[in-house]
């Protein structure tokens, strides 16, 4: 299997070698010129409906963390907004920097954010996740900017299940969370079709990114540093860095819900 990371051998610059696509007409992150993101009147206001009871485990899969959730109903899903029929909630995760001026993977004229978090839904027109990773309409990821500022009470609880998951493979029961509760006031995005921005970089992804960031402390950036891309017993890597760069348009076009 490829073996891929961050780092300066196994970085996205290296990518393209094992993943063609990464090289393809889709590719995400991309930087949002907001003056240059064209009002769509025709967008629906995005609805959100997730169910806390559907956290199910917090994992360190060596590239970051992410809070897996039940999806063989539809309890907590994604509809309106750019996206036609229901996607299910799979998981959330984040990427960050070493240091607070670097981490975000969409950057906004050019600007970078210590931490996105990422809210990954698949089509239920598919039979799967796995089904719905390769379609062109199978995922639809909310992509939200964190800001340094106030500690930010609602991250709180995922931040407190990192120690027990430290090194890759470690993973631990997490629930009764609703992912919800990490989501800004507002929900005006911009939209555009991209990919995963990590291998295998998949051209399957509506991107939502939200205008308004939420609030994240310097303490709480620490935790999130604290975690390592290696596993028990090999050589100490903290995880950090772990964002592709914003990729080139390719003349696609940004939408935005909001004027
Ligand atoms: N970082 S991302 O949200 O594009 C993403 C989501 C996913 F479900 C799998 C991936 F490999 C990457
Ligand atoms: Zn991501």
């Amino acid at each position: 299997s490829h073996a891929w990371g961050y780092g300066p051998s196994d970085g996205p610059d290296t990518w393209a070698e094992n993943f063609p696509l990464a090289s393809g007409p889709r590719q995400s992150p991309i930087n949002i010129v907001p003056k240059e993101a064209q009002f769509d009147p025709s967008l629906k206001p995005l609805k959100v409906r997730y169910d806390a009871r559907d956290a199910k485990g917090i994992l360190n899969n060596g590239h970051s963390f992410q809070v897996d959730f039940v999806d063989d109903t539809d309890s907590s899903t994604l509809t309106g907004g750019p996206i036609s029929g229901t996607y299910r909630l799979k998981q959330f995760h984040f990427h960050w920097g070493a240091s607070d001026e670097r981490g975000s993977e969409h950057t906004i004229n050019g600007i970078t954010f210590p931490c996105e978090l990422h809210l990954v839904h698949w089509n239920t027109k598919y039979a799967s996740f796995g089904e719905a990773a390769d379609k062109p309409d199978g995922l639809a990821v909310v992509g939200v900017f964190l800001k340094i500022g106030a500690a930010n009470p609602k991250l709180q609880k995922v931040l407190d299940a990192l120690d027990a998951i430290k090194t890759k493979g470690k993973q631990n029961v997490f629930a009764n969370f609703d992912p919800k509760t990490l989501l800004p006031g507002s929900l005006d995005y911009w939209t555009y079709d991209g990919s995963l921005t990590t291998p295998p970089l998949l051209e399957s992804v509506t991107w939502i990114v939200l205008k308004e960031q939420i609030s994240v402390s310097p303490a709480q950036m620490a935790k999130f540093r604290s975690l390592l891309f290696t596993g028990d017993g090999e050589p100490l890597c903290n995880m950090v860095d772990n964002f592709r760069p914003p990729q080139l348009l390719k003349g696609r076009r940004v939408r935005a819900s909001f004027k």
